[in-house]
């Protein structure tokens, strides 16, 4: 398969075929080209956007400005990594059409304790298990998506954990873009011993270098790990600087070096107030360096709509200052592990801020001085405990003495940081010095290495590696026959194959779907009612996922996820019905021999007008177009009027927008429209048609007027309604 179908799912199959034979298409991070300042799209000025996608899914809002789908100067990254590469795959082209050109991959839980590679595709748990066959599909399937939307996307896993070295050389192989690689993260987070974590890290660093990969640096952990997330901002520019110093020293260029920079706070404390001064010291501290923002995802609960406000407030931010990446860590990271829709959601809540704040700084300026005495004491915070960390005889020991992620506010110490000892800790002793006369033909090989006078490469020595000679890669399809990705597909065949399916979440059919229901209630009965309602529509494993009180004992909002026992028979499925529309030209010669007039308004004590307007308007393709005449009383019209106003013009038919459905009163307004016309003799000369978002033709037709559009009717959906029902009439 060398091009996607827009309309068919990717087919997996094809993914995995003649996979040993796939080779990257590049190698490195692709950053997006920017348009300059002051780019026209459609009528409106952008200041920073980059080029457009060829296929892509617009802003909800973007039908009113022509469907544009402007794409923000900033890297947009969706997380994905349900544990089923496969399913994974969908959701990235799911999130390339909504704007998200990096695509990260968390690793299977624990992998960072693996001591080597492993191979196949055997199901991931909370992430993906990271394998040469995974990664290879993953990024041959990214190939077809970049050229679907036509933009490249950035493939981004970790280099982490005792097999870090050997992850960066599959990486490198494998065409991987970008990779978290901080050493403190495996000492501080997964108990690494700090020589080895430290000796792997250059290893690596060295070989990603090489590869031309970004590499995002682990500062957020700290932020993740803490009590009280500020309390550790001085330590979050210490570890930065271990980092980027680290990475520098050992080759990699800086503008390869991203900086993954949380918001320490959340609201209710004053989040701005407190994240601006921070982010504004470290692109003074770090300037060449690349920031990547990463939403805080310590303060991530349950509620979703509070995370989506925390990552609006955190790419404003970005817009404030700067960043190269705008992360969208889900905003279900607190609950699940994320969803399809949420990795949208996510994806779209960044392009939706970043577009929102395009150009702000032309009017909105930080105020230096202001912010300066803030700026200037989180420096000198950081330089402090930098200066301890050199007095404690460096790095190893204050990781000894639980300098690292202590909740106090450095100087402030409470003790209770994370202690790591240097000769202890998982995989301790396991650096062993290099014989002065250590010679290895490797290429991009960190450290001394008695290569011989006049080779041109160290892998001449023995025929080329696999950096240079990738058809010495060792490609191992699958270990585990009773747990791969051809099992799995076997499923989701026998359902397509039956032509049936089930509502997912983030696995093909999985069966899951979410409900949501308010109760009046207080919220232990709440809950326990919104599990009851789930039992007696027959839905399994009913589980709580969240809820908000709306008061102590009014009422509690409550949000489920259920399993739906049954399958969905695809041939079944009613259709329903799309408006025909005539051909344009037959509307404007019908019309054309037979003037046709009509009254419209919006009926009753409703004040919307927009829809009907783009309805009537020749602006928006309205039935003025095609010659129809139109008499439009307004808004809040009453049903009396309209008919009157029928009969005085001789209109053929009747146009009433009713967008209001409280108590029914659309209804209400149809049958007086009916009744009315009735009384006055017209009914048979008029035709009455009623339109509303929450309008549709049956309920329409069942109370008594001719027709019914609903939302997104056009036009020519009215007219040639019109026209064919005058036809009917009038013959010819
Ligand atoms: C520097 C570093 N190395 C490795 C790992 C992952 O390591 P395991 O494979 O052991 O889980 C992480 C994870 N960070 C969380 C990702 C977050 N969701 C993010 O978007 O940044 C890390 O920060």
């Amino acid at each position: 398969m060398d091009k996607l179908e827009p309309m068919k799912p990717i087919d997996v199959e094809e993914i995995l075929k003649d996979l040993d034979k796939y080779r990257p298409r590049r190698r490195g991070w692709t950053w997006r080209k920017k348009l300059p300042e002051g780019t026209k799209i459609d009528r409106y000025e952008y200041y920073q956007v980059s080029e457009p996608l060829k296929k892509s899914i617009p802003l909800p809002a973007a039908h009113y400005f022509n469907n544009i789908d402007p794409q923000p100067d900033v890297v947009i990254t969706s997380e994905i990594a349900s544990g089923r590469f496969e399913d994974d795959i969908r959701r990235m082209r799911m999130a390339a059409w909504h704007g998200a050109d990096h695509i990260m991959v968390i690793r299977t839980l624990g992998q960072s304790h693996f001591d080597g590679l492993i191979e196949g595709t055997p199901e991931g748990v909370g992430g993906i298990p990271i394998t040469r066959k995974q990664v290879r599909a993953t990024r041959k399937a990214l190939d077809l998506i970049e050229d679907e939307v036509g933009r490249p996307i950035n493939f981004h896993s970790y280099v982490s954990g005792v097999a870090g070295p050997e992850i960066a050389v599959l990486f490198a192989e494998e065409g991987v873009n970008g990779a978290h690689q901080d050493p403190q993260y495996n000492v501080l987070y997964r108990g690494v011993n700090p020589v080895r974590s430290f000796v792997d890290a250059a290893v690596a660093k060295k070989i990603m270098a090489w590869a031309n990969m970004l590499q995002i640096d682990g500062a957020h952990n700290a932020n993740a790990s803490a009590k009280l997330a500020w309390t550790v901002m001085p330590e979050l520019l210490v570890q930065h600087g271990i980092n980027c110093m680290y990475s520098v020293k050992v080759g990699m260029p800086k503008e390869n070096i991203a900086l993954s920079t949380v918001p320490p706070v959340i609201a209710p404390l004053p989040e701005m107030r407190i994240d601006l001064p921070y982010a504004v010291a470290l692109r003074e501290l770090f300037q060449g360096y690349r920031f990547r923002a990463q939403m805080n995802t310590r303060y991530i609960e349950s509620d979703l709509f509070d995370a989506t406000r925390a990552h609006v407030i955190n790419a404003m931010l970005s817009r404030l200052t700067s960043a190269d990446l705008q992360s969208t860590i889900t905003p279900d990271e607190g609950r699940n592990v994320p969803w399809h829709i949420n990795s949208i959601r996510g994806v779209e809540t960044a392009k939706h801020t970043l577009l929102a704040l395009d150009g702000i700084k032309k009017y909105v300026k930080i105020d230096q001085e202001a912010i300066r005495e803030k700026v200037r004491e989180l420096k000198m915070r950081a330089i402090l405990m930098l200066e301890e960390i050199i007095e404690m005889g460096g790095y190893f020991e204050a990781l000894e003495a639980g300098m690292f992620v202590d909740n106090g506010y450095y100087p402030e110490r409470f003790g209770d940081g994370i202690a790591r000892k240097k000769d202890g800790e998982l995989a301790a002793g396991t650096v062993v010095p290099r014989d002065h006369d250590y010679m290895a033909p490797v290429c991009e090989h960190f450290g001394y290495n008695n290569l011989p006078e006049g080779i041109e490469k160290p892998c001449d020595l023995i025929g080329g590696c696999t950096f240079h000679k990738p058809e010495k890669i060792q490609f191992i399809d699958e270990l585990d026959e009773t747990d791969n990705v051809n099992l799995r597909l076997q499923k989701i065949k026998d359902m397509r194959s039956r032509n049936v399916i089930k509502p997912e979440v983030e696995w093909f059919a999985d069966g899951w779907i979410q409900l949501d229901m308010t109760f009046s209630l207080p919220e232990e009965y709440a809950e326990a009612a919104a599990l009851a309602v789930c039992e007696k529509l027959g839905l399994e494993e009913p589980t709580i996922i969240a809820k908000t009180v709306l008061h102590p004992v009014e009422g509690t909002y409550i949000e489920l996820k259920a399993k739906v026992p049954f399958e969905i028979k695809v041939d079944e499925l009613e259709l329903p019905k799309k408006p025909e529309t005539l051909p344009e030209e037959e509307l404007f010669s019908y019309v054309e021999k037979r003037p046709i007039k009509v009254v419209a308004a919006t009926v009753g004590e409703d004040e919307h007008s927009v829809g009907l307007r783009e309805v009537l308007d020749i602006k928006h393709g309205g039935i003025e177009k095609y010659g129809i005449k139109y008499t439009y009383l307004g808004t809040s019209v009453p049903p009396e009027k309209l008919i009157d106003a029928a009969i005085e013009t001789g209109a053929d038919a009747i146009l009433a927008s009713m967008i209001i459905t409280h108590n029914d009163v659309h209804i209400r307004n149809m049958r007086r429209l009916n009744e009315l016309a009735i009384e006055k003799g017209i009914r048979d000369k008029v035709l009455i048609i009623v339109g509303g978002t929450q309008i549709n033709n049956d309920l329409a037709i069942e109370n008594g007027v001719d027709a019914g559009f609903g939302r997104g009717t056009k036009g020519i959906h009215v007219a040639s309604f019109i026209v064919k029902r005058l036809k009917e009439k009038e013959g010819n």
